[in-house]
């Protein structure tokens, strides 16, 4: 047995589970007038009301006993300590170095890295001022219209997530754009809609090694040169943001164009690394700025407040009530504004990444349920594909519900309309609808008793299904930046209690390792017969159609 799940804590958790699991929530906000103000607080303007979940006083102080028992503190505080708490790769975790808008001195190895922190971030300033206002102009001389991202995972995702969260907030003659995947379509359709004259390159990789990273930007320096054709052109168009200098510099990137950071940036915390630079110059550097401020001010919630009322902590231990103890497999994030159509994909990375281990700190193989999948859609298209099986379907799927109480877009009803369903959605989801209630609509609609019978149970709503409802007044860069260090030491936490390390990603390996294999096999016809018959059969066959 794990020491995890026999700790006292774990044990009254499984025993108050099983009280829970017979409480209905309808119930308990029957009994308890105060259950919204007990189980709701507000960050940086930002509401969590988590008073929808299936617990009452004492199972949240059993939670908050686990983490307690857990560590949690003390791991939180080695963590802003700068210790090396990614033992498998040997590295501090400090995204929140990053975004520290204080004076505190932050250190890894007795050296503050505040200091060269503060000189990307002005060299970031500089650049991105640069091109947004015409100062940086191209080989030919002309203005920047389309800055290209290119990296993938973490030095896709985030970038990608925010310029388009913030769209607002762009300028209005520059485009982003993101390309990752190195099927050649994805660059082909990107440089379709780009001039070589007028198009900044950002190549975003961390190692700087990434095969997909390094192939798609292979691809757009001979797109750049075939059109501008002297190999000097490439200092003007291309910037990278990595940490392997000696990798940008073989591939031809002018170092001054080099935005640095550091081995403690873990690749799905680094957009508020120089892995921000196309957030930058699109939104300017006063709205990175005010991202970073809103991350600061949940850092400084997470590393204050105590567990009894710190958010990160609270939704973390929820997360693990329904993952350990009621069976839970995934957990939906469902934006209610479309501005942050691709947060639900950015924590799958942030989370899957992270907590998608099943190996403890001591190297044993854990006995319990570790991560979830995280999956989602904006609200309102979710209602009309798959919330039928969160309302009605047999597994339980805890979700949260976001959503801004001012649109950016006013349009006549509409934000009205959106938030009528963000409401209404968990309600409904708590409350359901019983067979009574059911019959009682379908009698009242005129239904004769027999049909009734027949499609009464398919009315019934079993409702007590978790949500949390996290409102804020808008979708500001402060706000955003709130959210994604929120969501981030969410998963920092259930890391802790799961006691796992939530910053390798050795899981990415493998598959990376066979296709490096497999690649030189692919180069001529002869038939493979050196892997199973199943990858054998796979390769011959394509082998035999791909002409
Ligand atoms: O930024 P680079 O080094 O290109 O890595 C990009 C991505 O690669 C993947 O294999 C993962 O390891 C991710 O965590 C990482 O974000």
């Amino acid at each position: 047995m794990s020491n995890l799940t026999t700790t006292s804590a774990w044990k009254s958790l499984a025993e108050q589970a099983e009280i829970m699991k017979r409480k209905q929530m309808r119930d308990l906000f029957a009994a308890d007038a105060q259950r919204f103000e007990r189980f709701s607080a507000t960050v940086n303007g930002i509401l969590v009301d988590y008073s929808k979940n299936i617990v009452d006083q004492q199972s949240m102080d059993l939670l908050y006993s686990l983490a307690r028992e857990a560590e949690v503190e003390q791991w939180r505080d080695r963590m802003f300590g700068g210790e090396r708490i990614n033992f498998t790769e040997d590295r501090a975790v400090l995204h929140v170095a990053l975004r520290n808008r204080s004076d505190r001195a932050i250190m890894v190895d007795g050296q503050d890295v505040m200091p060269e922190v503060r000189h990307v971030l002005a060299k970031m300033e500089a650049f991105s001022t640069a091109v947004r206002d015409g100062t940086w102009v191209g080989f030919t001389g002309k203005l920047v219209k389309d800055v290209v991202n290119i990296g993938i995972g973490g030095s896709d995702l985030g970038p990608y997530m925010v310029t388009e969260a913030l769209k607002p907030y762009g300028h209005p003659n520059l485009r982003v754009h993101f390309v990752s995947n190195v099927d050649g379509t994805h660059i082909a359709e990107v440089l379709k809609q780009c001039d070589p004259e007028t198009t900044l390159f950002l190549v975003a990789s961390k190692t700087f090694t990434t095969q997909e990273t390094i192939a798609n930007a292979n691809t757009a320096k001979k797109w750049l040169l075939d059109a501008l054709l002297d190999p000097t052109a490439v200092s003007m168009h291309f910037a990278a943001l990595s940490t392997n200098t000696e990798k940008v510099r073989e591939f031809g990137i002018d170092p001054e164009n080099m935005f640095a950071f550091w081995d403690w940036v873990g690749g799905r915390y680094s957009l508020w690394s120089a892995i921000g630079l196309s957030i930058a110059i699109y939104v300017g550097m006063d709205h990175f700025m005010d991202l970073l401020e809103g991350a600061f001010v949940m850092d400084e919630h997470f590393r204050t407040a105590p567990l009894e009322r710190n958010l990160p902590v609270t939704l973390a231990l929820l997360g693990v009530w329904y993952n350990n103890f009621f069976g839970a497999q995934s957990h939906a994030i469902l934006p209610y504004d479309q501005y942050l159509h691709r947060f639900p994909a950015y924590f799958q990375q942030g989370d899957m990444e992270s907590n998608g281990k099943r190996v403890t700190r001591d190297g044993d193989v854990a006995d319990y349920s570790t991560g979830p999948v995280i999956w989602g859609e904006p609200g309102t298209n979710g209602q009309h594909a798959f919330y039928q099986l969160i309302h009605q379907g047999t597994k339980l799927i805890p979700a949260d519900f976001l959503a801004p109480a001012q649109s950016h877009n006013p349009l006549g009803k509409h934000h009205e309309i959106l938030l009528s369903n963000f409401f209404a959605q968990t309600e409904a989801l708590m409350r359901g609808k019983t067979e009574e209630e059911a019959r009682r609509e379908l009698e009242a609609s005129g239904m004769d008793a027999k049909q009734v019978d027949l499609i009464a149970p398919h009315k019934v709503f079993p409702g007590n299904r978790p949500t949390n409802s996290i409102l804020f007044p808008k979708l500001t860069p402060n706000t955003l930046g709130s959210l994604i260090a929120m969501y981030e030491h969410k998963i920092f936490v259930q890391g802790v209690i799961w006691r796992i390390n939530s910053f390798d990603q050795w899981g990415v390996e493998l598959g990376k390792q066979l296709a490096n294999a497999i690649l030189p096999e692919l180069k001529d016809d002869q038939p493979l017969s050196g892997h199973d018959s199943s990858t054998n059969g796979l390769i011959n066959h394509y082998k035999k159609i791909r002409r």
